[in-house]
């Protein structure tokens, strides 16, 4: 027997049945669906992460996609389910899929859809927004002043680190690594070194100058400035040890898992800092919780954890760090734009649509006042499952 669940219809007579697993920000996203047919149903169960079994209650007996959210374990029971209602989409309202088999999916040929592009620059901006907090102690300061501490200015309140002519570096220099990187280069003069497993191309034109226009460096030395300077690095290790600021941006894999562990905290300057906006288990959180106790001057901000929603033990002590709540894509924008392409990408298969070429241009699907293009924005198992991708 299925569990009941709380939840809001949109067009109850539509010919397809859209599931959400969540209430998402704006309305495009339902008057998009709604005009194609589609009943919305939207899961307003008060339950912030959704269990296996509440969402094949949510499928039901009849389901042609689902939008679903990065909490949720969509694995083998949950594609059979899908595939038994009749399901063939599948959308995160993420860019990361490390929640989602996509073998498993692609057993039971549904599409697995995610949102790329639409949070890059949200997400940098929250990456450059801890390095500054860390580098200025903004939120150990703040503390301080609403806890009645401040009796007047002095030399020595709340030293913190220049920015100008520090290093940063960067690790997965994909799309968000790559923007992180030149906000840090261009907005605070930082020199540059990153470590990818592919030469991030685009970010080096833009430190070091395309034919037609002058690198940033050059524009700095044409105003009689110190040039910034940039290095692919060989290996990550050169990284952490010669950057001062450190932020992570790969995907979430076995390659990552515990990507920065004991060993490479050790190879950290002592006064580095450590940004993590990718995923919580790129960083061994238990061995950062002792280097944070041992190196009082090592600082971290971290937006996503290793047993999330949770932290582990002494890391909400630490007054080095800097915690927020996975908040990285958090602006108006770019959570209406993430619900949108789920959306999209879900009614794109149930409709039978071509994929997008390049799911990094997604203005197209963007634009409130035009029509989006008859294809599905970003499905990550296209290929496997033999697609057709579109002309455009
Ligand atoms: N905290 C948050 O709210 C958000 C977190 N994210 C996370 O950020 C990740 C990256 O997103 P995008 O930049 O759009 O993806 P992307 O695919 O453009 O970039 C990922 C980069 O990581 C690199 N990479 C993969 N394995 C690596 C390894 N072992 N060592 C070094 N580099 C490696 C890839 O080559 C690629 O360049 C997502 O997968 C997601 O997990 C994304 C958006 C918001
Ligand atoms: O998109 C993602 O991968 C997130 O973590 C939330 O935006």
């Amino acid at each position: 027997m299925a569990k009941p669940v709380s939840i809001e219809v949109w067009n109850p007579n539509g010919k397809y049945r859209v599931v959400s697993t969540k209430p998402m920000p704006g309305t495009r996203w339902i008057n998009l669906l709604v005009e194609q047919d589609c009943r919305v149903e939207i899961c307003t169960q008060k339950k912030t992460i959704l269990s296996v079994e509440d969402i094949i209650a949510l499928i039901g007996d009849k389901c042609d996609g689902v939008i679903g959210q990065l909490t949720e374990d969509w694995g083998e029971t949950l594609f059979s389910a899908l595939s038994k209602a009749g399901g063939k989409a599948f959308s995160n309202m993420a860019v990361g899929y490390n929640n989602v088999d996509v073998n498993a999916a692609n057993k039971y040929g549904v599409a697995v859809g995610n949102t790329p592009g639409v949070l890059t620059e949200t997400t940098a901006e929250l990456a450059a927004s801890l390095s500054l907090a860390a580098a200025r102690r903004i939120v150990e300061a703040d503390e301080f002043m609403r806890a009645g501490l401040y009796d007047g200015w002095l030399p020595n309140l709340y030293v913190g680190n220049l920015l100008k002519g520090q290093t940063v570096g960067v690790i997965g220099a994909g799309r968000i690594g790559s923007a992180y990187a030149r906000m840090m280069v261009e907005g605070f003069k930082m020199n540059l070194i990153y470590f990818d497993l592919y030469q991030s191309t685009r970010l080096e034109k833009f430190v070091t100058g395309m034919s037609q226009f002058i690198s940033y460096g050059e524009f700095l030395k044409a105003n009689g400035e110190q040039p910034v300077t940039w290095k692919r690095a060989s290996s990550m290790d050169e990284v952490l040890q010669q950057a001062d600021v450190i932020s992570l941006h790969p995907i979430l894999d076995k390659t990552t898992y515990h990507l920065v562990n004991k060993e490479r905290l050790a190879l950290m300057k002592k006064e580095a800092i450590l940004i993590n906006c990718s995923r919580g288990p790129v960083i061994d959180e238990v061995a950062l919780v002792e280097h944070l106790k041992h190196n009082p001057m090592f600082r971290v901000g971290l937006d996503v954890f290793e047993d999330e929603p949770y932290m582990k033990p002494g890391l909400g002590d630490m007054k080095n760090a800097i915690v927020v709540p996975h908040i990285a894509s958090a602006s108006k924008w770019t959570r209406e734009g993430m619900a949108t392409l789920a959306a999209l990408n879900v009614l794109g298969k149930i409709k039978g649509y071509p994929v997008w070429s390049d799911p990094n241009r997604v203005e197209p699907f963007l634009n409130e006042n035009a029509r989006p293009p008859a294809a599905a924005p970003s499905i990550v198992n296209a290929k496997a499952l033999g697609l057709p991708v579109s002309k455009l």
